[in-house]
């Protein structure tokens, strides 16, 4: 089988994530999740949540679904790398993604979420699309939707178009030929630390000479900027006037009328460039002259991150086979 469904930026000024449709149980309860391959739970605002926590979010309500059953005795807790979080119950359901459907998939229902997850109420909760080793449920861990989907898609993979301030598309099962232009560069996966681990072969800032390095970093869907090593972040800042690294808002900032480069990353012998306006991420505040980039310093994460400011300068694939690779091309 496969699936197809749309990644929805979440606000029109600038993207900081995606959702997509996502139907749950019997009768279908349909809400908008965040496609996180940077984590590997699948968590739902639920009717068990007080309602001093709901703020507008769609809930999936287990009692009101005929093929939901409890996981007894399982519990699940989790915190990102912005210090957002949630925990709560598990029951399994039917979990249908753009016409794919698995069966008695883990859903894991929020009793408590952070504020930061009240407040924003277009993300209803997120579907993990990392290795399931990384899933918290305990005392057994759940596989995600793509792990229980595997085996009954035409191909093991998934891949991300994800599009500057307009939907793009996430695919299950198989590679669309019309949303790419030229190959696919396939690199080697490292799932170890449960990531979409991969190497790239360096990067250039603007018209610059490219400078090769192996730099490895995740690909990661629920992650809005690209986080990388303090000394690429440097070189790529100086070019650009009035920038400075603003410990009060947590990163580099510049005048927001900056003429900013371009960034190319390599992949292999690929090279991508991310458009400047992409790295003109957003004002600091709502109407600032003050712009946040989209490129920082990975140096407080821990980890190299390519996240939606460089996968929607790209159509990639992320192969589930064995062993899983992953694939960059141009678009
Ligand atoms: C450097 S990992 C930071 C990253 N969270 C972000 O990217 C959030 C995303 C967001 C925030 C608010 C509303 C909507 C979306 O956005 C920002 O943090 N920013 C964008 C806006 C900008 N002004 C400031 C920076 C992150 O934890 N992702 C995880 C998934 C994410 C969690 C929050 C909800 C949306 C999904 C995940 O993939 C990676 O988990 C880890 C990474 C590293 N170790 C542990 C966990």
């Amino acid at each position: 089988g496969t699936g197809s469904a749309a990644a929805v930026p979440i606000n029109a000024d600038f993207d900081i994530a995606y959702v997509t449709p996502v139907t749950l149980g019997t009768p279908p309860q349909t809400l908008q999740l965040d496609f996180d391959s940077g984590s590997s739970d699948l968590w739902v605002f639920s009717s068990h949540l007080p309602t001093s926590q709901i703020r507008g979010q769609q809930i999936y309500a287990p009692n009101k679904s005929s093929t939901a059953k409890l996981l007894d005795g399982h519990s699940w807790s989790i915190t990102y790398g912005d210090g957002s979080g949630s925990r709560g119950n598990v029951y399994t359901d039917n979990v249908t993604v753009g016409g794919l459907t698995v069966g008695s998939q883990a859903i894991e229902c929020a009793q408590q979420v952070s504020s930061s997850f009240t407040t924003e109420d277009h993300i209803d909760g997120l579907v993990g699309l990392g290795f399931s080793t990384l899933n918290t449920v305990s005392p057994k861990s759940q596989l995600t939707f793509f792990d229980n989907a595997k085996s009954n898609l035409d191909s093991p993979v998934f891949t991300a178009d994800l599009k500057y301030k307009q939907a793009g598309t996430y695919d299950f099962g198989f590679i669309d030929e019309a949303k790419y232009t030229g190959e696919i560069t396939y690199v080697p996966v490292n799932s170890d630390p449960g990531y979409w681990t991969f190497p790239s072969s360096g990067y250039a800032v603007g018209s610059g000479n490219f400078t090769a390095s192996s730099i490895s970093g995740i690909a990661d869907t629920g992650t809005s900027l690209v986080y990388l090593p303090t000394a690429i972040v440097t070189a790529y800042y100086r070019q650009v006037q009035g920038a400075t690294n603003s410990r009060s808002y947590g990163g580099y900032v510049f005048p927001c009328a900056s003429t900013l480069p371009t960034f190319t990353f390599g992949v292999g012998a690929a090279r991508f460039t991310i458009p400047a306006a992409y790295l003109n991420y957003a004002p600091v505040t709502p109407g600032s002259a003050t712009c946040f980039g989209g490129l920082q310093s990975s140096s407080g994460v821990g980890i190299n991150i390519w996240g939606d400011v460089a996968l929607k300068a790209a159509f990639v694939v992320f192969n589930g086979g064995n062993p899983p690779t992953i694939g960059w091309a141009a678009k």
